[in-house]
Protein backbone atom coordinates (compact mmCIF):
# COMPACT_ATOMS: atom_id res chain seq x y z
CA UNK A 1 0.00 0.00 0.00
CA UNK A 2 1.23 3.62 -0.82
CA UNK A 3 0.32 6.43 1.09
CA UNK A 4 0.30 10.14 0.00
CA UNK A 5 0.92 12.79 2.41
CA UNK A 6 0.97 16.49 1.74
CA UNK A 7 2.88 18.40 3.38
CA UNK A 8 1.22 21.68 4.92
CA UNK A 9 3.68 24.42 4.79
CA UNK A 10 4.63 27.56 2.90
CA UNK A 11 8.45 27.06 3.93
CA UNK A 12 11.18 26.08 1.39
CA UNK A 13 13.69 25.21 4.26
CA UNK A 14 10.78 22.71 5.86
CA UNK A 15 9.95 21.42 2.65
CA UNK A 16 13.30 20.31 1.74
CA UNK A 17 14.05 19.07 5.12
CA UNK A 18 10.69 16.96 5.56
CA UNK A 19 11.50 15.94 1.78
CA UNK A 20 15.26 14.06 3.47
CA UNK A 21 13.40 13.02 6.41
CA UNK A 22 10.59 10.93 4.58
CA UNK A 23 13.24 9.47 1.99
CA UNK A 24 13.05 6.50 4.52
CA UNK A 25 9.51 6.07 4.18
CA UNK A 26 9.44 3.89 0.52
CA UNK A 27 5.70 3.60 0.96
CA UNK A 28 5.04 7.15 1.19
CA UNK A 29 4.77 10.01 -0.59
CA UNK A 30 5.08 13.27 0.03
CA UNK A 31 3.62 16.09 -1.82
CA UNK A 32 3.90 19.82 -1.20
CA UNK A 33 3.23 23.20 -2.95
CA UNK A 34 5.88 22.67 -5.25
CA UNK A 35 3.69 19.84 -7.01
CA UNK A 36 1.17 22.49 -7.67
CA UNK A 37 -0.97 22.45 -4.88
CA UNK A 38 -2.27 25.28 -3.38
CA UNK A 39 -3.80 26.12 -0.22
CA UNK A 40 -4.51 29.08 2.00
CA UNK A 41 -2.24 30.88 4.67
CA UNK A 42 -3.45 29.47 7.78
CA UNK A 43 -3.72 31.97 10.91
CA UNK A 44 -1.81 31.22 13.54
CA UNK A 45 -3.29 32.94 16.16
CA UNK A 46 -2.61 30.20 19.52
CA UNK A 47 -0.57 30.53 22.02
CA UNK A 48 0.73 27.57 21.73
CA UNK A 49 2.95 25.64 18.91
CA UNK A 50 0.99 22.11 19.48
CA UNK A 51 -2.38 24.19 18.58
CA UNK A 52 -0.85 25.98 15.70
CA UNK A 53 0.21 22.75 14.30
CA UNK A 54 -2.68 21.47 14.43
CA UNK A 55 -4.96 24.39 12.98
CA UNK A 56 -2.46 24.25 10.03
CA UNK A 57 -3.14 20.77 9.23
CA UNK A 58 -6.70 20.51 10.11
CA UNK A 59 -7.64 23.24 7.85
CA UNK A 60 -5.47 22.26 5.46
CA UNK A 61 -6.55 18.41 5.32
CA UNK A 62 -9.89 19.76 4.43
CA UNK A 63 -8.94 21.13 1.26
CA UNK A 64 -6.56 19.01 -0.57
CA UNK A 65 -8.67 16.16 1.38
CA UNK A 66 -5.48 14.04 1.58
CA UNK A 67 -3.60 13.67 4.96
CA UNK A 68 -1.10 15.72 5.93
CA UNK A 69 1.78 16.86 8.01
CA UNK A 70 1.82 19.94 9.47
CA UNK A 71 5.04 21.87 11.65
CA UNK A 72 4.37 24.72 13.86
CA UNK A 73 7.91 26.00 14.96
CA UNK A 74 10.23 28.19 16.52
CA UNK A 75 13.10 29.27 19.17
CA UNK A 76 12.46 30.05 22.42
CA UNK A 77 15.41 32.25 23.73
CA UNK A 78 15.71 32.53 27.95
CA UNK A 79 17.17 35.57 28.53
CA UNK A 80 13.85 37.12 26.16
CA UNK A 81 11.69 35.34 28.60
CA UNK A 82 11.02 32.77 25.66
CA UNK A 83 10.63 35.13 22.85
CA UNK A 84 10.12 34.94 19.85
CA UNK A 85 8.39 32.08 20.59
CA UNK A 86 5.45 31.37 18.90
CA UNK A 87 5.98 34.61 17.13
CA UNK A 88 9.58 33.67 15.61
CA UNK A 89 8.38 33.57 11.78
CA UNK A 90 6.68 37.40 12.75
CA UNK A 91 9.50 38.41 14.70
CA UNK A 92 10.30 41.81 12.75
CA UNK A 93 6.97 42.69 12.05
CA UNK A 94 4.21 41.59 9.16
CA UNK A 95 6.51 41.45 6.25
CA UNK A 96 9.38 39.65 8.24
CA UNK A 97 12.43 37.79 6.72
CA UNK A 98 14.99 35.52 7.78
CA UNK A 99 17.08 38.72 7.57
CA UNK A 100 14.83 40.66 9.51
CA UNK A 101 14.20 38.29 11.98
CA UNK A 102 17.96 37.65 12.64
CA UNK A 103 18.67 41.61 12.87
CA UNK A 104 16.24 41.82 15.59
CA UNK A 105 17.01 38.69 17.57
CA UNK A 106 20.88 40.13 17.33
CA UNK A 107 19.73 43.98 19.01
CA UNK A 108 17.79 42.43 21.67
CA UNK A 109 20.33 39.83 22.37
CA UNK A 110 23.64 42.63 22.11
CA UNK A 111 23.95 42.82 25.69
CA UNK A 112 23.02 39.83 27.12
CA UNK A 113 25.14 37.53 29.00
CA UNK A 114 22.71 34.26 29.19
CA UNK A 115 22.73 32.83 25.62
CA UNK A 116 20.83 29.83 26.19
CA UNK A 117 18.03 28.96 23.21
CA UNK A 118 15.77 26.39 22.22
CA UNK A 119 14.08 25.75 18.79
CA UNK A 120 10.85 23.54 19.20
CA UNK A 121 8.94 21.76 16.55
CA UNK A 122 5.40 20.75 17.11
CA UNK A 123 4.05 18.16 13.79
CA UNK A 124 0.90 17.37 13.30
CA UNK A 125 -0.58 14.63 11.48
CA UNK A 126 -4.43 14.77 10.41
CA UNK A 127 -6.97 13.11 8.06
CA UNK A 128 -9.23 15.04 5.96
CA UNK A 129 -12.09 13.67 8.48
CA UNK A 130 -10.17 14.94 11.40
CA UNK A 131 -8.36 12.72 13.18
CA UNK A 132 -4.88 13.98 14.22
CA UNK A 133 -2.03 13.04 16.31
CA UNK A 134 0.90 15.64 17.17
CA UNK A 135 4.38 15.24 18.74
CA UNK A 136 6.88 17.84 19.72
CA UNK A 137 10.62 17.91 19.71
CA UNK A 138 13.34 20.42 20.75
CA UNK A 139 16.97 20.82 20.68
CA UNK A 140 19.16 23.03 22.74
CA UNK A 141 21.50 26.02 21.91
CA UNK A 142 23.22 28.82 22.50
CA UNK A 143 22.52 32.44 20.31
CA UNK A 144 25.81 33.81 18.73
CA UNK A 145 26.35 37.44 18.59
CA UNK A 146 26.88 37.36 14.77
CA UNK A 147 26.20 35.18 11.95
CA UNK A 148 28.07 32.13 11.17
CA UNK A 149 27.33 29.76 8.03
CA UNK A 150 25.10 29.67 5.10
CA UNK A 151 23.29 26.60 5.16
CA UNK A 152 19.77 25.96 6.48
CA UNK A 153 17.18 28.26 6.77
CA UNK A 154 15.48 31.14 9.52
CA UNK A 155 17.41 31.60 12.94
CA UNK A 156 20.06 28.56 11.84
CA UNK A 157 23.27 31.03 11.61
CA UNK A 158 22.66 31.73 14.44
CA UNK A 159 22.42 28.63 16.60
CA UNK A 160 25.20 27.38 17.41
CA UNK A 161 24.98 23.72 19.19
CA UNK A 162 27.74 22.76 21.52
CA UNK A 163 28.08 19.15 20.74
CA UNK A 164 29.26 20.13 17.47
CA UNK A 165 30.92 23.45 17.82
CA UNK A 166 29.12 24.68 14.51
CA UNK A 167 25.67 26.59 14.38
CA UNK A 168 23.26 24.95 12.22
CA UNK A 169 24.13 27.54 9.25
CA UNK A 170 27.54 25.33 9.20
CA UNK A 171 26.37 21.93 9.83
CA UNK A 172 25.51 19.37 7.37
CA UNK A 173 22.40 19.09 6.28
CA UNK A 174 21.97 15.80 7.24
CA UNK A 175 23.23 15.88 10.18
CA UNK A 176 20.66 17.97 11.15
CA UNK A 177 17.78 16.17 10.15
CA UNK A 178 19.07 13.42 12.25
CA UNK A 179 19.32 15.75 15.25
CA UNK A 180 16.96 19.17 15.16
CA UNK A 181 13.51 19.85 16.89
CA UNK A 182 12.16 18.77 13.72
CA UNK A 183 14.18 15.72 13.86
CA UNK A 184 13.54 14.66 17.04
CA UNK A 185 9.68 15.33 16.73
CA UNK A 186 9.61 12.83 13.83
CA UNK A 187 10.98 10.13 15.63
CA UNK A 188 8.16 10.06 17.59
CA UNK A 189 5.66 10.09 14.91
CA UNK A 190 7.78 7.86 13.50
CA UNK A 191 6.64 4.91 15.56
CA UNK A 192 2.89 5.98 15.00
CA UNK A 193 2.89 6.66 11.84
CA UNK A 194 2.00 3.15 10.10
CA UNK A 195 -1.00 2.60 12.66
CA UNK A 196 -2.37 6.30 11.98
CA UNK A 197 -2.12 5.77 8.17
CA UNK A 198 -3.62 2.66 8.25
CA UNK A 199 -6.65 3.44 10.28
CA UNK A 200 -7.16 5.28 6.87
CA UNK A 201 -9.91 8.17 6.80
O1 LIG B 1 15.01 24.50 11.80
C1 LIG B 1 14.91 25.73 11.86
N1 LIG B 1 15.94 26.53 11.55
C2 LIG B 1 15.85 27.85 11.58
N2 LIG B 1 14.74 28.54 11.89
C3 LIG B 1 13.67 27.78 12.22
C4 LIG B 1 13.70 26.37 12.22
N3 LIG B 1 12.50 25.91 12.58
C5 LIG B 1 11.75 26.99 12.79
N4 LIG B 1 12.46 28.12 12.57
C6 LIG B 1 11.99 29.51 12.62
C7 LIG B 1 11.71 30.01 11.21
C8 LIG B 1 10.47 30.81 11.35
O2 LIG B 1 10.83 32.12 11.75
C9 LIG B 1 9.74 30.15 12.52
C10 LIG B 1 8.76 29.09 12.07
O3 LIG B 1 7.50 29.66 11.88
P1 LIG B 1 6.30 28.75 11.31
O4 LIG B 1 5.06 29.52 11.32
O5 LIG B 1 6.34 27.42 12.02
O6 LIG B 1 6.77 28.43 9.83
P2 LIG B 1 6.60 29.29 8.48
O7 LIG B 1 5.64 30.42 8.71
O8 LIG B 1 7.93 29.63 8.01
O9 LIG B 1 5.96 28.24 7.50
P3 LIG B 1 4.54 27.48 7.66
O10 LIG B 1 3.80 28.10 8.80
O11 LIG B 1 3.85 27.66 6.37
O12 LIG B 1 4.87 26.03 7.93
O13 LIG B 1 10.75 29.54 13.32
MG1 LIG C 1 3.84 30.10 9.64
Amino acid sequence: MKYKIFLATKNRGKIDEFKDIFKKYNNIELLSMLDGYEFHDVIEDKETFEENSQKKALEIAKVVKMFVISDDSGLEVKALDGRPGVYSARYSGENATDETNNKKLLKEMKDKTEREGKYISAITIASPSGKYRTYVGEIKGKILDKEVGNKGFGYDPLFYVEEYKKTFGELDEKLKNNISHRANAMKKLDKEILEFLKAGE
